[in-house]
């Protein structure tokens, strides 16, 4: 099959694998890549930075959060609809949380915010920094109306597939961050 022909059969078969070898990613390399998102933005000031809140067996960026909170201003997804892209708002450590749509928790006050960095929760990538979510197309609608954000995805190398099928609508990350390095896409000229 050429996956980039028919990307959506092909990224639901992607998807399940990649979901599987996240449920086993350890807290060696759970810590290990936590540390590394710290690292790479603990310089940031003065910033809006879309954090998200994990669910599953996500990489947990909320040690970065908590950290940059203070500096920066710091934003979670919330869905507000099915097909919309989704908004961000204002989260704080130990705001109050609800259950929102898809399990994911979001903050029950506090106000709407537009971030100039996201930081993307993976289903999976690759080395060109490709990215494979849910299938909901939320992020890849969120950041085609988004301009210059800077867009940085974070989770494992377990996650890491050889080729993301490219969509029509796929939106390449900036980076993306792993316990073991940081990638970034092919230079485009
Ligand atoms: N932590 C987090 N927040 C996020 C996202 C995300 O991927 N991760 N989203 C990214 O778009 C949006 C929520 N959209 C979502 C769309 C579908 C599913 C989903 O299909 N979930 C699976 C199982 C989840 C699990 O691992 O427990 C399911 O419902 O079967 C989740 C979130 C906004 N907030
Ligand atoms: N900007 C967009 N405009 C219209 N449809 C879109 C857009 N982005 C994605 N879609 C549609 O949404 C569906 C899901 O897209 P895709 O499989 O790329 O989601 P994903 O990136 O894996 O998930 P998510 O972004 O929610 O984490 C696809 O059918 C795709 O065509």
């Amino acid at each position: 099959m050429d996956a980039d022909a028919n990307p959506d059969a092909a990224k639901a078969q992607s998807r399940k694998a990649c979901l599987a070898a996240r449920d086993g990613v350890g807290r060696l390399a759970r810590a290990a890549a936590a540390t590394r998102l710290f690292a790479r933005l603990m310089h940031l000031r003065d910033r809006t930075i879309a954090g998200y809140l994990p669910i599953g067996s996500e990489a947990d960026p909320r040690g970065a959060m908590r950290a940059l909170f203070g500096a920066n201003r710091i934003c979670v997804p919330v869905v507000t609809a099915k097909g919309a892209p989704l908004r961000f708002r204002e989260w704080w450590p130990g705001c109050a949380l609800e259950e929102g749509a898809f399990g994911v928790p979001v903050p029950t006050e506090g106000g709407w915010r537009v971030p100039d960095l996201l930081i993307v929760p993976l289903v999976g990538f690759d080395a060109d920094c490709a990215r494979l979510g849910y299938g909901g197309g939320f992020y890849d609608r969120t950041l085609a109306g988004m301009g210059d954000a800077q867009t940085i995805g974070f989770g494992f190398e377990a996650q890491r597939l050889d080729r993301v099928p490219r969509g029509p609508h796929d939106v390449a990350l900036d980076a993306v961050i792993t316990e073991a390095g940081v990638y970034h896409p092919p230079a485009s000229d």
